[in-house]
């Protein structure tokens, strides 16, 4: 069966499905085309599972403190099993969410894998899809590292999948998906470990920020190993052990290799239609065209910055600019963005290392604050909070906002509105502080 549209989108993540739905409410005539299940990463195995877990995982610490806020619970029981089950089902029901969000939206859903026969034409099994436009929206997928028994580990896609955890997991990597799991596995009763090629947690990051998290994560009981590498897996499902490049065998129930991801172009026929890929990504314009100028990308497969807000907007500032009457072209500086560790962080604008190396030490000063905050005065335990601005010293415009600790990723979001505007340190200063919570120390920092 053959069938022309206006536009065809390759993949039903965060991007497709939002520049499918504007192009449609533009009048453009639209087919969607997914190989798995409608949501994509994000809803289906990314930051929606992710952060229910991460809910579910942070009760040991409220349970651990209850007893000083008076609250004596007897009888507690874990039981993750229940946590995943219930996350499985709510990720069911969003599902069936963008299935009708997308039937309402007129996007015609085509269920295959797609795959380019020519510059206009998709095949999806024995259908040939015909448009005037492409867009590809087919995400990234997570990458093992090439060892001996890398097969054995799980991805983080696998980690949504479990109906059991081991008692003992070793995490590999030291980026967002590690460290989230670390935390949230631990939070859940595993014990973890947690190999790290390099010297610290979250490259790029404020390093401060980043050895904050790492600080609250060892006081947590997760066992970080720096300057360790896995060299090989060995054993099968549920006694496993990782081989570390020093000699070490570390016996457990389970890896996760979190190792980073990258776009997913395998079986995609790129060279059918003459599109350009440069280190396995699709390089595209401030307007998301790709070097055949009818065919788009956005989001993960693009590989700039890969999150859900930026994913989405691309698609949607792609539909507005082709299908609308208001082109716009995505900002894609001064993203905010967190890791949903335990501690929690979150940032926007530049890092002190990046501070300094645009405007040298001499031209940047840092205003700091770290306090253990007023939800933990009774436990007196947790860990201490930090808030931080790197300030330009000449004008005094704020160049980046870091926070580690409670409710950062609240925060650090609407700090972002106030940095996009150009605030300077002046600007956080006159403003009253909202008495008692943790952010009022963003206004009250000495000078
Ligand atoms: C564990 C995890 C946690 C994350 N947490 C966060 C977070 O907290 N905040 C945040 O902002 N971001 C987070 N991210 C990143 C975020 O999920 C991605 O940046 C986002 O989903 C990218 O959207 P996308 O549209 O580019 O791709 P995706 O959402 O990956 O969608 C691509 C879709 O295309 C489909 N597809 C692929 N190839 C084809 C084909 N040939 N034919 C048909 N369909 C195809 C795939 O099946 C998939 O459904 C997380 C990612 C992971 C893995
Ligand atoms: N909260 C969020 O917004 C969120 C959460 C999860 C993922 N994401 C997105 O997904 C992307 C991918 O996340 P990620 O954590 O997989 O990637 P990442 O690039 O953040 O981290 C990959 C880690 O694996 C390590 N590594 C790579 N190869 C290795 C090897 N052979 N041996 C040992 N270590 C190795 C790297 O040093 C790095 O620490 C992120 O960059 C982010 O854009 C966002």
């Amino acid at each position: 069966m053959n069938s022309s549209y206006d536009l065809i989108v390759l993949g039903a993540g965060s991007g497709g499905l939002a520049a499918a739905k504007r192009a449609a409410s533009y009048g453009a005539r639209v087919a969607i085309v997914e190989g798995d299940r409608v949501g994509g990463t994000c809803v289906i195995r990314g930051c929606v599972p992710k952060k229910l877990l991460v809910y579910g995982s942070a009760y040991k610490h409220l349970l651990a403190d209850a007893a000083s806020y008076g609250w004596e619970i007897e009888g507690i029981r874990r039981n993750p099993s229940t946590l995943l089950a219930n996350v499985r089902a709510e990720v069911d029901r969003l599902n069936q969410l963008h299935l009708g969000f997308l039937e309402k939206a007129g996007v015609e859903l085509v269920r295959g894998w797609g795959c380019f026969e020519d510059g206009h034409t998709v095949a999806v099994g024995e259908r040939r899809l015909r448009a005037e436009r492409i867009l590809i929206a087919v995400g990234g997928r997570p990458q093992r590292p090439a060892i001996p028994g890398a097969e054995l580990g799980w991805v983080s896609d696998e980690m949504f999948l479990l109906e059991q955890l081991p008692e003992r997991i070793v995490v590999v990597g030291a980026g967002f998906i590690a460290c989230e799991f670390a935390c949230i596995l631990n939070g859940l009763g595993v014990a973890v470990t947690q190999l790290v090629r390099g010297n610290h947690l979250l490259r790029g990051f404020d390093l401060e920020a980043a050895k904050a998290v790492q600080e609250g994560m060892e006081q947590e009981g997760i066992e970080i190993r720096f300057a360790h590498s896995p060299a090989a897996i060995t054993g099968s499902a549920g006694d496993l052990s990782v081989h570390t490049e020093a000699g070490e065998i570390i016996p457990c129930g389970g890896v996760l290799l979190a190792t980073g991801r990258r776009p997913f172009l395998e079986g995609l026929r790129l060279e059918a239609a003459a599109i350009a890929t440069e280190a396995n990504r699709i390089p595209v314009d401030s307007e998301q065209r790709t070097n055949v100028p009818h065919i788009y990308a956005v989001g993960d497969v693009t590989d700039r910055i890969n999150l859900t807000p930026v994913a989405i907007d691309e698609g949607r500032a792609f539909a507005d600019t082709v299908y609308g009457t208001s082109p716009r072209q995505v900002d894609h500086s001064l993203v905010a963005c967190a890791v949903f560790s335990q501690p929690e962080l979150a940032s926007v604008g530049l890092s002190e290392e990046e501070a300094i190396q645009r405007h040298g030490p001499e031209g940047v000063r840092v205003h700091r604050t770290r306090f253990r905050p007023m939800s933990q005065a009774l436990p007196a335990r947790g860990p201490r909070v930090l808030l931080k601005l790197v300030v330009e010293l000449e004008s005094g415009k704020v160049l980046g906002c870091h926070m580690v600790g409670e409710h950062s990723a609240e925060i650090i979001q609407m700090a972002a509105i106030a940095i996009g505007m150009g605030a300077t340190k002046a600007d956080f200063d006159r403003t009253m502080a909202l008495h008692p919570s943790v952010a009022e120390e963003f206004v009250t920092m000495p000078n």
